[in-house]
C-alpha cells in the first residue's frame, strides 16, 4: 500500500516536471525577439503568393504596423497579400518553418494593438480574399471569405431581405470580428460574433486548414464535440488564421424606430435600461452616452441634443409590435425621471442619429484636436452597470482628465473614449490609472476587463487576473498543441 502511494505522487510529481518543462520549452522554441529573416525567404513568399502580392516598402509596412489603438507602431519585416485559402495554408507553412512571426490583418480596426508586429516577421494582410461563398436564405446562414467586411456584406443582401446586424463603428472585416469576437449596437436583441458564428475555416500554424464545426455544416446549434468554433472566436490571431467564416443573418426588420431621451443622472439612464430589459422588451439598441459624449456628437455630427445623459433607442418589428415596445420603454424612461422621446423615423433622420453614434470616437477626439484616442471597454452584470459607470465618472473628475463615457449599456458594455495627445505623458499617465482602476472595478464586481475589444497588448495582466493562473495555463496548453513555435501573433492575448 505504502508503495503504491509513493508511485503515485512521484509519477504526480513527474508530469508536473514535465509541464514545466514543455513550458520551459515551448518559451524557448517561442519566437524570439525580433527574428533575423533568411535572405531567401521574401523569394520564398513571392513564390507562393506572386512578387505583386509581396511588399518590404516602408509605407506599406506602416499601414500594416498599427490599427485605430493608442499602441505604438510596430513595423512587420514584410506584408503579404494572400488571395486564396491554399497561399494561406503555404505561408504559415513557410513561416512556421522558419520560426517567423505570422500577424493576420484583417481592416485594421482593432482598438488594442492586434495586429501590431512587436516582434516583427510577416503581416499577412486577407483584404484580397473577398468571395461571399454563399447565402442560404432559407437558412439564415452566408459564408464569406476573410477579406469581406460587414458593410460589404450587407450591401450584398440589400435585396435578399436579409441582412447581418453586428455593427462595430467600422467597417470591419467579418472574420476579423470573429478574431476578436466583436459585437455593436444590435448586440442586445441579435448577440454578438460569439453567438453568430456557425463554422470557421482555419489555417494553423502549420498550414493545416481544418473547418471547426465540420467541412460545410452550418446548423443555428450543434452539441457535436469540443465547441472548436468559439475557441477561434476572440483568439486575436493567435491561434490560427480564419480564412472563412459561416454566419447567422436576419430578416430585415419590417419596421424601424429610433428615438433619444435625456435623464438628470447617470443613475436614472442605466435604471431604465435595466427595466426595460427585465420587461423583456426585445428593443433592438439601447445605448448609453453621458453629457459629454452628447456635447461632442452635437458639435461633430450637428446634432442639437439636450447635453444631458441620454440613451439613443431603437425598436425594430412590425408597426402594432413597435406600438406597444414604444409605449412601455416611454413609461419606464419617465417613471425613471426621463424626458419625452426625441423621434426618429424618418430613415435619413435615423441613419444620421446612429452615424454620429458610430463615429463619437472621432466626436470625442476632436474635443481635443490632435489628439488619439485612448478608448477602454469594460462589461458587467447589469445590475452592477450603474455603480462601475457612476464611480468611474467620479474618477475621471478626480483627475481632471476629459473621459467621455458611451456604452451599450443593454450587455451591461460601456467604454471611456480618452482624448489624449501622444507627447502628453501627464495625461496618458492619469488615463491609464483611471482605466487600470475600471478595470479592476469591473472585474470586483463579477465583469470582464473586455466586453468587445478585446485583450491585444494592453491587457495581459488583466486577463491573467480575471481568468486566474489555471485558466492561463490551460490557454497556454491549447497554444502550446496549436502554435508550438509560438508564430501566431506573439505578444498578443497572454503571449
Ligand atoms: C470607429 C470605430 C468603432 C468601433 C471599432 C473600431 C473603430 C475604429 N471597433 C473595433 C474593431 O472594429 C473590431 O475590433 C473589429 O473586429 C476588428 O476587425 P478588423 O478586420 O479591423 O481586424 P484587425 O485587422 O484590426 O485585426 C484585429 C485582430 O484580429 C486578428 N485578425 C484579423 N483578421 C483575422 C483573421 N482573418 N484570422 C485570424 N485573426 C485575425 C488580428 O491579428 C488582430 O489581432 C469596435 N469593436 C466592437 O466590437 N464593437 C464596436 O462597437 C466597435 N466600434
Ligand atoms: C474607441 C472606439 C470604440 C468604438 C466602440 O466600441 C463603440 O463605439 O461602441
Ligand atoms: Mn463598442
Amino acid at each position: 500500500m505504502h508503495s503504491q502511494r509513493i508511485i503515485r505522487s512521484y509519477s504526480a510529481l513527474f508530469r508536473k516536471l514535465q509541464i514545466i518543462s514543455n513550458i520551459q520549452r515551448h518559451k524557448t522554441q517561442q519566437v524570439a525577439e525580433k527574428i533575423q529573416i533568411p535572405s531567401s525567404f521574401a523569394a520564398d513568399l513571392a513564390q507562393i503568393v506572386g512578387k505583386h502580392n509581396v511588399s518590404t516598402a516602408n509605407a506599406v509596412r506602416e499601414q500594416h504596423g498599427h490599427d485605430e489603438s493608442y499602441h505604438s507602431i510596430e513595423l512587420p519585416d514584410m506584408v503579404a497579400f494572400a488571395e486564396c485559402t491554399e497561399q494561406v495554408s503555404e505561408v504559415a507553412r513557410l513561416c512556421n518553418h522558419h520560426g517567423i512571426p505570422l500577424i493576420p490583418f484583417g481592416s485594421g480596426t482593432g482598438l488594442e494593438g492586434g495586429v501590431n508586429a512587436v516582434k516583427g516577421g510577416v503581416c499577412l494582410d486577407l483584404s484580397k480574399m473577398t468571395k461571399i461563398v454563399s447565402v442560404n436564405a432559407g437558412d439564415f446562414d452566408c459564408t464569406v471569405e476573410a477579406g469581406v467586411t460587414r458593410k460589404t456584406l450587407n450591401s450584398y443582401l440589400r435585396d435578399t431581405g436579409l441582412w447581418f446586424p453586428i455593427d462595430p463603428g467600422a467597417d470591419a472585416s467579418l472574420c476579423g470580428m470573429c478574431a476578436t469576437s466583436a459585437s455593436g449596437t444590435n448586440a442586445v436583441r441579435y448577440g454578438t460574433m460569439r453567438e453568430n458564428t456557425m463554422n470557421l475555416e482555419v489555417v494553423l500554424a502549420d498550414g493545416t486548414v481544418f473547418d471547426t464545426a465540420g467541412k460545410g455544416k452550418r446548423t443555428k446549434k450543434t452539441s457535436a464535440g469540443y465547441n472548436l468554433t468559439n475557441l477561434f472566436v476572440g483568439s486575436e490571431g493567435t491561434l490560427g488564421i480564419i480564412t472563412k467564416a459561416t454566419i447567422r443573418l436576419y430578416p430585415q426588420p419590417e419596421a424601424t424606430i429610433s428615438a433619444t431621451c435625456h435623464f438628470e443622472t447617470v443613475q436614472a439612464a442605466v435604471d431604465s435600461t435595466v427595466q426595460v430589459l427585465q420587461c423583456g422588451i426585445p428593443i433592438a439598441r439601447i445605448e448609453f452616452l453621458d453629457e459629454v459624449s452628447v456635447d461632442a456628437c452635437n458639435k461633430f455630427s450637428k446634432l442639437n441634443m439636450k447635453v444631458a445623459p441620454s440613451l439613443f433607442l431603437e425598436f425594430h418589428g412590425n408597426a402594432s409590435g413597435l406600438e406597444d415596445q414604444t409605449k412601455l420603454v416611454a413609461e419606464i424612461v419617465q417613471a425613471n425621471g426621463g424626458s419625452n422621446f426625441v423621434w426618429a423615423k424618418d430613415p435619413e433622420v435615423r441613419n444620421h442619429l446612429w452615424k454620429a453614434r458610430h463615429e463619437i470616437l472621432y466626436a470625442c477626439m476632436a474635443l481635443k484636436p490632435g489628439t488619439k484616442p485612448y478608448s477602454t471597454d469594460v462589461c458587467v452584470p447589469i445590475s452592477n452597470l450603474p455603480k462601475v459607470i457612476t464611480r468611474t465618472k467620479e474618477m475621471i473628475q478626480e483627475a481632471g482628465i476629459i473621459g467621455p463615457i458611451v456604452g451599450h449599456v443593454g450587455d451591461g458594455n460601456f467604454h471611456v473614449f480618452y482624448p489624449v495627445h501622444p507627447d502628453d505623458q501627464e495625461t496618458l499617465a492619469k488615463v491609464k490609472d483611471v482605466s487600470h482602476k475600471m478595470a479592476l472595478l469591473a472585474l470586483e464586481l463579477d465583469g470582464t476587463c473586455t466586453g468587445e475589444h478585446g485583450i491585444g497588448q494592453g491587457k495581459r495582466e488583466l486577463l491573467e487576473r480575471e481568468i486566474g493562473e489555471s485558466g492561463i495555463k490551460v490557454m497556454r496548453h491549447l497554444k502550446m498543441a496549436l502554435d508550438p513555435r509560438g508564430i501566431m501573433n506573439p505578444g498578443k492575448v497572454f503571449f
